[in-house]
C-alpha cells in the first residue's frame, strides 16, 4: 500500500480549499484533512491587546487532534477510508495509491505535520487581493471592524516568516491565477509523484 501526503497551505482566502476540493476530485483514493476543522471554542481563545480574538496562531488549533487523524490515516489509508464510508477505487494489481491532501493556513508552521509532506504547495496574494476576499467570507464568528488590518494581516506576515525558518522545498502558487490553470499545474504536478510511487510498486 502506497501513501502520497500533499499540503495546499499559504495565506487566508488564498484558494486552499477550492483548490483541495478540485483535486480530490480528481484523484482516486484521496482524502482531505482541513486544518479549519480543528479550530477551538471560541470562548477559549485569548483576546490580544486590542480586544482582537487570537485565531491565527497555532495555539487556536487542535494541532495534537489534527495530528491524531493524519497519523490514523497514515497508519492505514484503506481502513481509514473505509471507516470513514469512502469507496476504495481498486487497482488492477492490488497497488492502489492513496493521497492525503492535508490543507490549512499554518500546516507547514508546525514541525510534526510539516516533516510529513511528500509535497508542499503554498499559495499566496497579495494584500488587497486578500482583504477584498476576506471581506466577503462570513467566519464563525464573524470578522469583528478593522481584524483584517488590525490581526489578520499582522499575523500572516509574522506566520510566514515562521513559516520561511521551517518549512523547505515549497512549490509557490500564485492564487491570483484562474482555477483551473492552478489545479491542471498542481494536478500534473502530484500525478508525475503518483507515477513515480507506481513504479516502486510490486504486488
Ligand atoms: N484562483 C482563484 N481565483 C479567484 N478567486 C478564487 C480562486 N481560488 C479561490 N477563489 C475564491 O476566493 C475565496 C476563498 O477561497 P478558498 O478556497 O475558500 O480559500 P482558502 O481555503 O485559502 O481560505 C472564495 O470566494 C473562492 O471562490
Ligand atoms: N473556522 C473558524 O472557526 C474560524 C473562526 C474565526 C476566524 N477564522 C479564520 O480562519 C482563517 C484561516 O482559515 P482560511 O485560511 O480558510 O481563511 C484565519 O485567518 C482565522 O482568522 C476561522
Amino acid at each position: 500500500m502506497k501513501r502520497l501526503v500533499v499540503g495546499i497551505g499559504g495565506i487566508t482566502n488564498g484558494g486552499k480549499s477550492t483548490l483541495s476540493q478540485s483535486l480530490h476530485q480528481l484523484i482516486p483514493n484521496s482524502f482531505i484533512i482541513a486544518q479549519d476543522s480543528y479550530f477551538k471554542d471560541d470562548f477559549i481563545l485569548p483576546v490580544d491587546s486590542k480586544g482582537f480574538k487570537q485565531y491565527d496562531t497555532l495555539d487556536a488549533l487542535h494541532m495534537d487532534k489534527m495530528m491524531m487523524d493524519v497519523d490514523s490515516w497514515r497508519a492505514d489509508p484503506n481502513l481509514f477510508l473505509r471507516q470513514r464510508g469512502r469507496n476504495i477505487t481498486p487497482s488492477s494489481n492490488n497497488s492502489e495509491i492513496f493521497v492525503l491532501i492535508v490543507e490549512g493556513f499554518l500546516i507547514f508552521n508546525y514541525r510534526p505535520l510539516n516533516q510529513l509532506f511528500d509535497k508542499r504547495y503554498l499559495l499566496e496574494i497579495p494584500y488587497e487581493v486578500c482583504k477584498r476576499r476576506r471581506s466577503s467570507r462570513i467566519y464563525n464568528p464573524p470578522d469583528p471592524p478593522g481584524y483584517f488590518d488590525g490581526y489578520v494581516w499582522p499575523m500572516y506576515l509574522k506566520n510566514r516568516q515562521e513559516m520561511e525558518r521551517i518549512a523547505s522545498e515549497i512549490v509557490f502558487l500564485d492564487g491570483r491565477r484562474p482555477k483551473e490553470e492552478l489545479l491542471a499545474d498542481v494536478y500534473e504536478d502530484v500525478c508525475q509523484e503518483i507515477d513515480r510511487l507506481r513504479v516502486g510498486v510490486t504486488t
